[in-house]
């Protein structure tokens, strides 16, 4: 049986209303592949505090976690993945990619055009979709 694996994703917004997109390096699983930054929820933590814990070790800067916005459950060909979207406030600091091989802040009509990890594409089109 596929093991399943439940992943937190932030959707942080800038004051133009650009979201951060991060792309996975070539090291990583899934690699140059585009994402929202996050990472595996640990035990006895809940989705908020893990995405919290998430960013300020990736990106090198604090989030408030808000609200869930979409959780999509994916087949990949090796393990099954629940990816848990939250909205997350930018509290301080400036995002910096720790791991990643590069951060860019897209308007929503833009998201489309790079290459996203496929667990990600129902988000990403909700997101292109919601009124701001
Ligand atoms: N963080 C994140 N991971 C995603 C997204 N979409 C997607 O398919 N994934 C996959 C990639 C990885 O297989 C898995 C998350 O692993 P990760 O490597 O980012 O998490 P982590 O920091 O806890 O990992 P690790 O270093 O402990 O192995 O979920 C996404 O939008 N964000």
């Amino acid at each position: 049986m596929k093991k399943e694996l439940s992943v937190v994703a932030a959707i942080i917004e800038n004051h133009d209303n650009e979201i951060l997109c991060a792309l996975r390096s070539p090291s990583m699983s899934i690699p140059n592949h585009w994402e929202f930054p996050g990472g595996k929820v640990e035990e006895g933590e809940n989705n908020f505090e893990a995405i919290e814990r998430e960013i300020a070790e990736e990106l090198n800067c604090v989030v408030e976690a808000r609200d869930f916005f979409f959780t999509n459950r994916h087949e990949y060909e090796s393990f099954i993945i629940n990816l848990i979207s939250i909205k997350c406030r930018l509290v301080s600091g400036n995002p910096t990619a720790n791991e990643h091989s590069k951060l860019i802040w897209l308007k929503r009509e833009n998201l489309n055009s790079l290459k996203w990890a496929p667990a990600d594409i129902p988000i990403v089109d909700l997101l292109t979709n919601e009124e701001v």
